[in-house]
Protein backbone atom coordinates (compact mmCIF):
# COMPACT_ATOMS: atom_id res chain seq x y z
CA UNK A 1 0.00 0.00 0.00
CA UNK A 2 1.25 3.60 -0.94
CA UNK A 3 1.42 5.63 2.37
CA UNK A 4 1.54 8.94 0.47
CA UNK A 5 0.30 9.27 -2.96
CA UNK A 6 0.96 12.77 -5.17
CA UNK A 7 -1.21 13.12 -8.28
CA UNK A 8 -0.45 15.54 -10.83
CA UNK A 9 0.96 18.44 -8.36
CA UNK A 10 1.31 21.59 -9.94
CA UNK A 11 2.90 24.78 -7.64
CA UNK A 12 3.14 28.54 -8.96
CA UNK A 13 4.53 31.27 -7.42
CA UNK A 14 3.08 34.40 -8.71
CA UNK A 15 3.67 33.47 -13.08
CA UNK A 16 6.41 31.09 -12.41
CA UNK A 17 5.28 27.35 -12.31
CA UNK A 18 7.73 25.81 -10.08
CA UNK A 19 6.20 22.34 -9.98
CA UNK A 20 4.74 21.25 -13.44
CA UNK A 21 2.65 17.99 -12.51
CA UNK A 22 4.42 15.59 -10.23
CA UNK A 23 3.02 12.43 -9.90
CA UNK A 24 4.37 10.03 -6.69
CA UNK A 25 3.37 6.74 -4.92
CA UNK A 26 5.98 6.20 -1.97
CA UNK A 27 5.39 2.21 -0.71
CA UNK A 28 4.67 2.12 2.93
CA UNK A 29 8.11 1.55 4.85
CA UNK A 30 9.72 2.54 2.11
CA UNK A 31 12.75 5.20 2.06
CA UNK A 32 12.06 7.73 -1.63
CA UNK A 33 14.75 9.99 -2.11
CA UNK A 34 13.97 12.99 -4.24
CA UNK A 35 16.76 14.37 -6.34
CA UNK A 36 17.19 16.98 -8.75
CA UNK A 37 19.89 20.17 -9.39
CA UNK A 38 19.17 22.97 -7.46
CA UNK A 39 16.43 24.98 -8.36
CA UNK A 40 14.30 21.87 -9.35
CA UNK A 41 11.90 22.56 -7.25
CA UNK A 42 12.47 18.90 -4.22
CA UNK A 43 12.15 21.55 -1.15
CA UNK A 44 8.58 23.33 -2.76
CA UNK A 45 7.25 19.92 -3.18
CA UNK A 46 8.51 18.22 0.11
CA UNK A 47 6.66 21.71 1.95
CA UNK A 48 3.47 21.18 -0.29
CA UNK A 49 3.56 17.54 0.88
CA UNK A 50 3.96 18.92 4.49
CA UNK A 51 1.48 21.48 3.92
CA UNK A 52 3.40 24.63 4.59
CA UNK A 53 2.78 25.48 0.66
CA UNK A 54 -0.73 25.07 -0.82
CA UNK A 55 -0.68 23.48 -3.73
CA UNK A 56 -1.86 25.36 -7.17
CA UNK A 57 -3.65 22.12 -8.45
CA UNK A 58 -3.34 18.33 -8.24
CA UNK A 59 -3.55 16.54 -4.58
CA UNK A 60 -1.68 14.52 -2.25
CA UNK A 61 -3.12 11.55 0.34
CA UNK A 62 -1.58 10.38 3.56
CA UNK A 63 -2.43 7.09 4.40
CA UNK A 64 -5.35 7.01 2.14
CA UNK A 65 -6.50 10.32 3.58
CA UNK A 66 -6.92 13.23 1.25
CA UNK A 67 -4.74 15.84 3.16
CA UNK A 68 -4.48 18.88 0.16
CA UNK A 69 -6.44 21.07 2.06
CA UNK A 70 -5.29 20.02 5.40
CA UNK A 71 -3.15 22.31 8.02
CA UNK A 72 0.35 20.91 8.29
CA UNK A 73 -0.50 19.85 11.66
CA UNK A 74 -3.52 17.94 11.02
CA UNK A 75 -1.40 15.67 8.28
CA UNK A 76 -0.18 12.85 9.71
CA UNK A 77 3.68 13.88 8.91
CA UNK A 78 6.30 15.41 10.48
CA UNK A 79 9.43 17.19 8.86
CA UNK A 80 13.41 17.80 9.42
CA UNK A 81 14.69 20.88 8.21
CA UNK A 82 18.74 20.78 7.37
CA UNK A 83 18.76 23.74 9.84
CA UNK A 84 17.45 21.36 12.89
CA UNK A 85 17.91 24.11 15.45
CA UNK A 86 16.62 22.76 19.04
CA UNK A 87 15.29 25.07 21.69
CA UNK A 88 18.64 26.40 23.50
CA UNK A 89 16.95 27.02 26.64
CA UNK A 90 15.35 23.58 26.73
CA UNK A 91 16.68 19.97 27.70
CA UNK A 92 17.17 17.18 25.62
CA UNK A 93 14.38 15.34 26.59
CA UNK A 94 11.97 18.78 26.26
CA UNK A 95 12.84 19.27 22.80
CA UNK A 96 11.97 15.93 22.09
CA UNK A 97 8.67 16.09 23.89
CA UNK A 98 7.95 19.76 22.12
CA UNK A 99 5.84 18.12 19.34
CA UNK A 100 3.45 16.05 21.69
CA UNK A 101 2.97 19.41 23.38
CA UNK A 102 1.70 21.29 21.04
CA UNK A 103 -0.35 18.18 20.01
CA UNK A 104 -1.90 18.17 23.22
CA UNK A 105 -4.29 15.52 24.18
CA UNK A 106 -3.69 12.72 21.55
CA UNK A 107 -0.12 11.88 23.55
CA UNK A 108 -1.31 11.81 26.98
CA UNK A 109 -0.21 13.95 29.91
CA UNK A 110 3.27 14.92 30.71
CA UNK A 111 4.25 12.19 32.28
CA UNK A 112 3.36 9.81 29.28
CA UNK A 113 5.12 12.77 26.92
CA UNK A 114 7.87 12.28 28.76
CA UNK A 115 8.21 8.44 28.42
CA UNK A 116 7.79 9.00 24.77
CA UNK A 117 10.55 11.16 24.21
CA UNK A 118 12.58 9.06 25.95
CA UNK A 119 11.84 5.91 24.16
CA UNK A 120 12.69 8.39 20.73
CA UNK A 121 15.88 9.21 22.20
CA UNK A 122 16.74 5.69 23.16
CA UNK A 123 15.68 5.25 19.50
CA UNK A 124 18.47 7.19 17.88
CA UNK A 125 20.57 5.42 20.99
CA UNK A 126 21.15 9.20 22.85
CA UNK A 127 19.25 8.05 26.02
CA UNK A 128 21.86 8.88 28.37
CA UNK A 129 21.65 12.79 27.08
CA UNK A 130 17.91 13.46 28.20
CA UNK A 131 18.82 15.79 30.86
CA UNK A 132 21.68 17.78 28.59
CA UNK A 133 21.14 21.61 27.46
CA UNK A 134 21.83 21.31 23.40
CA UNK A 135 24.73 23.30 23.53
CA UNK A 136 26.32 20.53 25.99
CA UNK A 137 26.10 18.29 22.62
CA UNK A 138 28.35 17.42 19.46
CA UNK A 139 26.64 18.56 15.77
CA UNK A 140 26.19 14.79 15.05
CA UNK A 141 24.81 14.20 18.17
CA UNK A 142 22.40 17.60 17.94
CA UNK A 143 21.42 15.99 14.82
CA UNK A 144 20.57 12.28 16.31
CA UNK A 145 18.10 14.86 18.94
CA UNK A 146 16.43 16.91 16.19
CA UNK A 147 15.48 13.04 14.47
CA UNK A 148 14.09 11.80 17.65
CA UNK A 149 12.43 15.06 17.58
CA UNK A 150 10.90 14.15 13.84
CA UNK A 151 9.94 10.62 15.34
CA UNK A 152 8.50 11.02 18.33
CA UNK A 153 4.77 11.50 17.34
CA UNK A 154 5.12 7.93 14.98
CA UNK A 155 4.03 9.97 12.37
CA UNK A 156 2.71 8.20 9.15
CA UNK A 157 5.48 9.92 6.79
CA UNK A 158 8.70 11.38 7.39
CA UNK A 159 9.86 14.03 5.26
CA UNK A 160 13.32 15.14 5.21
CA UNK A 161 15.13 18.22 3.89
CA UNK A 162 18.61 17.68 3.20
CA UNK A 163 19.26 16.90 6.72
CA UNK A 164 23.12 15.81 6.76
CA UNK A 165 24.05 18.42 4.32
CA UNK A 166 25.54 21.03 7.28
CA UNK A 167 27.45 17.73 8.58
CA UNK A 168 31.24 16.98 7.55
CA UNK A 169 31.82 14.07 5.13
CA UNK A 170 32.62 11.57 7.51
CA UNK A 171 30.06 12.20 10.16
CA UNK A 172 27.48 12.57 7.34
CA UNK A 173 28.38 9.31 5.94
CA UNK A 174 27.71 7.63 9.48
CA UNK A 175 24.30 9.45 9.45
CA UNK A 176 23.03 7.96 6.66
CA UNK A 177 23.76 4.56 8.23
CA UNK A 178 22.18 5.29 11.09
CA UNK A 179 19.28 6.67 9.11
CA UNK A 180 18.41 3.90 7.65
CA UNK A 181 19.28 1.61 9.86
CA UNK A 182 16.59 3.46 11.99
CA UNK A 183 13.90 3.92 9.15
CA UNK A 184 14.21 0.23 8.65
CA UNK A 185 13.71 -0.80 12.21
CA UNK A 186 10.91 1.26 12.64
CA UNK A 187 9.54 1.34 9.22
CA UNK A 188 9.05 4.76 8.44
CA UNK A 189 7.67 5.84 5.65
CA UNK A 190 10.55 8.90 4.27
CA UNK A 191 11.20 11.15 1.47
CA UNK A 192 14.60 12.70 1.58
CA UNK A 193 15.26 15.18 -0.18
CA UNK A 194 18.85 15.36 -1.78
CA UNK A 195 21.23 16.93 -4.72
CA UNK A 196 23.75 14.53 -3.68
CA UNK A 197 23.34 11.75 -5.66
CA UNK A 198 25.77 8.94 -4.20
CA UNK A 199 23.67 10.02 -0.79
CA UNK A 200 20.29 9.22 -2.62
CA UNK A 201 21.41 6.10 -4.29
CA UNK A 202 22.84 4.62 -1.56
CA UNK A 203 20.36 5.20 0.88
CA UNK A 204 16.92 4.93 -1.24
CA UNK A 205 14.43 1.62 -1.97
CA UNK A 206 13.04 4.06 -4.41
CA UNK A 207 14.35 7.80 -6.26
CA UNK A 208 12.53 10.18 -8.22
CA UNK A 209 15.10 12.40 -10.01
CA UNK A 210 13.93 16.05 -10.58
CA UNK A 211 14.10 18.20 -13.53
CA UNK A 212 12.93 21.55 -13.61
CA UNK A 213 9.16 20.80 -11.95
CA UNK A 214 8.74 17.50 -13.39
CA UNK A 215 9.50 13.87 -12.85
CA UNK A 216 12.74 13.12 -15.10
CA UNK A 217 12.85 9.24 -14.18
CA UNK A 218 12.02 7.39 -10.70
CA UNK A 219 13.26 3.75 -10.22
CA UNK A 220 15.20 1.87 -7.59
CA UNK A 221 18.97 3.30 -7.67
CA UNK A 222 19.96 0.49 -9.95
CA UNK A 223 17.44 0.46 -12.57
CA UNK A 224 17.93 4.71 -12.54
CA UNK A 225 22.05 3.92 -12.74
CA UNK A 226 21.76 1.03 -15.63
CA UNK A 227 19.12 1.83 -17.59
CA UNK A 228 18.64 6.15 -17.37
CA UNK A 229 15.89 7.06 -19.52
CA UNK A 230 17.83 10.25 -20.61
CA UNK A 231 21.48 11.58 -21.45
CA UNK A 232 20.01 13.92 -18.26
CA UNK A 233 19.48 11.17 -15.94
CA UNK A 234 22.69 8.89 -17.02
CA UNK A 235 24.77 11.86 -16.46
CA UNK A 236 23.08 12.82 -12.86
CA UNK A 237 23.42 9.69 -11.60
CA UNK A 238 27.14 9.16 -11.98
CA UNK A 239 29.69 10.84 -14.11
CA UNK A 240 28.80 9.05 -17.64
CA UNK A 241 30.41 10.45 -20.22
CA UNK A 242 28.07 11.45 -23.40
CA UNK A 243 29.02 10.71 -27.34
CA UNK A 244 27.56 11.45 -30.43
CA UNK A 245 27.25 8.46 -32.77
CA UNK A 246 25.71 6.96 -35.25
CA UNK A 247 24.32 3.49 -35.02
CA UNK A 248 24.44 1.26 -38.23
CA UNK A 249 23.47 -2.59 -38.60
CA UNK A 250 24.53 -3.27 -41.90
CA UNK A 251 26.98 -5.75 -41.36
CA UNK A 252 23.97 -7.74 -38.72
CA UNK A 253 25.20 -6.68 -35.70
CA UNK A 254 24.95 -2.97 -34.91
CA UNK A 255 28.06 -0.86 -34.69
CA UNK A 256 28.53 2.66 -33.54
CA UNK A 257 30.41 5.03 -35.92
CA UNK A 258 32.15 7.63 -33.47
CA UNK A 259 33.38 10.94 -33.95
CA UNK A 260 37.04 9.74 -35.65
CA UNK A 261 35.27 7.83 -37.87
CA UNK A 262 36.01 4.62 -35.36
CA UNK A 263 33.33 1.79 -35.45
CA UNK A 264 32.81 0.14 -31.96
CA UNK A 265 30.08 -2.98 -31.40
CA UNK A 266 26.69 -1.66 -29.53
CA UNK A 267 23.80 -3.19 -27.88
CA UNK A 268 21.40 -1.61 -29.49
CA UNK A 269 18.10 -2.24 -31.56
CA UNK A 270 17.94 1.65 -32.92
CA UNK A 271 19.91 2.56 -35.31
CA UNK A 272 20.63 6.55 -36.87
CA UNK A 273 21.86 9.66 -34.59
CA UNK A 274 22.29 8.24 -31.15
CA UNK A 275 23.77 9.19 -27.74
CA UNK A 276 26.04 6.35 -26.26
CA UNK A 277 26.65 6.74 -22.59
CA UNK A 278 29.51 5.51 -21.50
CA UNK A 279 30.38 5.19 -17.72
CA UNK A 280 33.88 6.61 -16.18
CA UNK A 281 34.69 3.48 -14.35
CA UNK A 282 33.68 1.23 -17.22
CA UNK A 283 36.37 2.65 -19.68
CA UNK A 284 39.70 1.09 -18.87
CA UNK A 285 42.85 3.31 -20.10
CA UNK A 286 45.38 0.70 -21.32
CA UNK A 287 45.11 -2.97 -22.89
CA UNK A 288 41.83 -4.39 -23.89
CA UNK A 289 40.67 -7.20 -21.82
CA UNK A 290 38.38 -9.14 -24.62
CA UNK A 291 38.75 -9.60 -28.42
CA UNK A 292 35.65 -8.15 -29.07
CA UNK A 293 36.07 -5.00 -26.93
CA UNK A 294 35.72 -1.34 -28.33
CA UNK A 295 39.48 0.23 -28.65
CA UNK A 296 40.03 4.21 -29.42
CA UNK A 297 42.90 6.30 -29.10
CA UNK A 298 42.54 9.16 -26.77
CA UNK A 299 45.52 11.41 -24.92
CA UNK A 300 45.72 11.85 -21.57
CA UNK A 301 44.52 15.63 -20.62
CA UNK A 302 44.87 15.46 -16.99
CA UNK A 303 45.55 13.07 -14.15
CA UNK A 304 44.45 13.34 -10.30
CA UNK A 305 45.79 10.40 -8.03
CA UNK A 306 42.86 9.36 -5.34
CA UNK A 307 44.52 6.52 -3.62
CA UNK A 308 43.02 3.48 -4.93
CA UNK A 309 42.45 5.13 -7.94
CA UNK A 310 42.98 7.43 -10.23
CA UNK A 311 40.12 10.01 -12.19
CA UNK A 312 41.94 10.81 -16.01
CA UNK A 313 40.21 13.62 -18.40
CA UNK A 314 41.27 12.10 -21.61
CA UNK A 315 40.97 13.92 -25.02
CA UNK A 316 38.98 11.92 -27.74
CA UNK A 317 38.45 14.35 -30.98
CA UNK A 318 38.36 16.87 -29.24
CA UNK A 319 35.77 15.98 -26.34
CA UNK A 320 36.90 15.71 -22.99
CA UNK A 321 35.94 11.95 -21.39
CA UNK A 322 36.42 10.75 -17.80
CA UNK A 323 37.78 7.72 -17.26
CA UNK A 324 38.81 6.17 -13.61
CA UNK A 325 41.72 3.55 -13.63
CA UNK A 326 43.29 1.66 -10.70
CA UNK A 327 45.72 3.37 -8.38
CA UNK A 328 48.72 2.25 -9.69
CA UNK A 329 48.06 3.31 -13.21
CA UNK A 330 51.16 5.91 -13.88
CA UNK A 331 50.25 7.83 -17.37
CA UNK A 332 50.97 11.54 -17.93
CA UNK A 333 49.59 14.49 -19.09
CA UNK A 334 50.37 14.24 -23.02
CA UNK A 335 50.79 10.27 -23.21
CA UNK A 336 48.79 8.60 -25.52
CA UNK A 337 46.57 5.71 -24.58
CA UNK A 338 44.03 3.48 -26.09
CA UNK A 339 40.61 3.32 -24.05
CA UNK A 340 38.46 0.03 -24.21
CA UNK A 341 35.32 -1.36 -22.97
CA UNK A 342 32.94 -4.04 -23.11
CA UNK A 343 30.05 -3.55 -25.70
CA UNK A 344 28.04 -4.53 -23.11
CA UNK A 345 28.75 -1.39 -21.04
CA UNK A 346 27.94 1.20 -24.02
CA UNK A 347 24.32 2.05 -23.40
CA UNK A 348 22.52 3.84 -26.43
CA UNK A 349 19.57 6.15 -25.87
N1 LIG B 1 8.34 31.39 -1.75
C1 LIG B 1 8.83 31.45 -3.00
N2 LIG B 1 8.52 32.48 -3.81
C2 LIG B 1 8.98 32.54 -5.08
N3 LIG B 1 9.76 31.59 -5.65
C3 LIG B 1 10.09 30.53 -4.90
C4 LIG B 1 9.66 30.40 -3.54
N4 LIG B 1 10.15 29.24 -3.05
C5 LIG B 1 10.87 28.69 -4.05
N5 LIG B 1 10.84 29.45 -5.16
C6 LIG B 1 11.50 29.14 -6.44
O1 LIG B 1 11.11 27.86 -6.84
C7 LIG B 1 12.19 27.18 -7.47
C8 LIG B 1 12.42 25.84 -6.82
O2 LIG B 1 12.91 26.05 -5.51
P1 LIG B 1 13.19 24.85 -4.51
O3 LIG B 1 13.71 25.41 -3.24
O4 LIG B 1 12.01 23.97 -4.44
O5 LIG B 1 14.34 24.08 -5.28
P2 LIG B 1 15.25 22.91 -4.79
O6 LIG B 1 15.23 21.90 -5.87
O7 LIG B 1 14.86 22.46 -3.45
O8 LIG B 1 16.66 23.60 -4.76
P3 LIG B 1 17.82 23.60 -3.65
O9 LIG B 1 18.48 22.25 -3.76
O10 LIG B 1 18.69 24.72 -4.09
O11 LIG B 1 17.15 23.83 -2.34
C9 LIG B 1 13.37 28.12 -7.41
O12 LIG B 1 13.51 28.74 -8.65
C10 LIG B 1 12.99 29.09 -6.33
O13 LIG B 1 13.57 30.34 -6.56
Amino acid sequence: MADLIIKNVHKSFGDVEVLKGIDISVPSGSFVSLLGASGCGKSTLLRCIAGLETVSGGGIAVGGEDVTALAPEKRDLSMMFQSYALFPHMSVLENVRFPLRMRGERYGNAKKQRELARQALEQVRMGQYAERMPRQLSGGQQQRVALARAIVGQPRVLLLDEPLSNLDARLREEMQVELIELQRALGLTTVFVTHDQDEAMSMSDQVVLMRDGVVEQSGAPEELYRSPSSAYAADFLGAANLLDVTVSAASGSPVATLAGGESVPVRSDKTGAATMVLRQERVRIGAAEAEDDARVPAQVISRVFRGSEVQYLVDFHGQTLRVVAGGDSELRAGERAELSWSSRDALVL
